[in-house]
């Protein structure tokens, strides 16, 4: 069984993932894959290094040939067409691997195993979740937590957020949710609760 983790920019998903992990449960994360690839010799990153410095004249290279993530980030939430390009240069790469990762978690064995994205619903990712769990948090505690969290500041916070699905909708396609707004006690709480539940689902 894989059970799709998503939830806004610092609604607390990692957290929550830490938290079914201390209780057996494996995880894998698409933001995580996303940074794999755009690594030096992905074919992706030569296609966004192309696009950049040809047609656009932007630099989104480090000198070392590394990928500068916060230069295409301040491009990519400021024009959301760049960010589409970005997202179908990226997007199916990362499912390929995230579809190979979830398959390899569930052949060792795992009672279900956590499929944590921030795009689940956006990019199609849940098509491969046979439950979705969204982490909720008002806006404006994604706001302060991501601005506490990143180099990031309150207006691109709000621009990150604005690129992504709104609250009310992200909890219309909830299987189940998880109140993020107290402290990590309360989250601990609610995520073995859930654990007792996927696993009677697992069987
Ligand atoms: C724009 C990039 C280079 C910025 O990198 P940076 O290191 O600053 O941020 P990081 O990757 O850690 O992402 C932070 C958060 O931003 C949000 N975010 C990232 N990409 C997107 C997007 N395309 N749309 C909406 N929100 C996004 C997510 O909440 C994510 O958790 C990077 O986010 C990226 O390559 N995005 C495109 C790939 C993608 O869609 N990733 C999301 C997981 S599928
Ligand atoms: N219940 C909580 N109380 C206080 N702080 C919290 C709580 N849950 C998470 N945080 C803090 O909020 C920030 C965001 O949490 P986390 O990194 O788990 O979110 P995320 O959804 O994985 O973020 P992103 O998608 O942006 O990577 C972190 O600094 C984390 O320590």
């Amino acid at each position: 069984m894989i059970i799709g983790v998503t939830g806004g920019i610092a609604s607390g998903k990692s957290t929550v993932a830490r938290a079914f992990a201390a209780l057996g449960v494996p995880w894998v994360d698409a933001d995580d894959v996303a940074r794999e690839v755009v690594e030096p010799g992905e074919p992706a990153l030569a296609e966004i290094a192309e696009r950049y410095s040809r047609e656009v004249g932007a630099q989104v290279l480090q000198e070392d040939g590394s990928l500068d993530r916060r230069a295409l980030r301040e491009i990519v939430f400021s024009y959301p067409a760049e960010r589409k390009w970005l997202e179908s240069v990226t997007h199916p790469r990362i499912r390929q691997r995230l579809v190979a990762q979830l398959e390899r978690r569930q052949a060792e064995g795992a009672p279900y195993v956590l499929l944590v994205s921030p795009l689940l619903f956006e990019s199609g990712q849940s098509e491969m979740a046979d439950r979705c769990l969204v982490i909720d948090v008002p806006e404006s505690l994604q706001i302060a937590r991501t601005a506490a969290r990143d180099d990031v500041d309150e207006d691109q916070a709000r621009a990150i957020v604005a690129a992504q699905m709104p609250r009310a909708e992200r909890l219309a396609r909830a299987d189940d949710v998880i109140d993020n707004s107290g402290g990590e006690a309360r989250l601990k709480a609610q995520v073995a609760e859930l654990d007792r539940k996927y696993r009677a689902l697992a069987g």
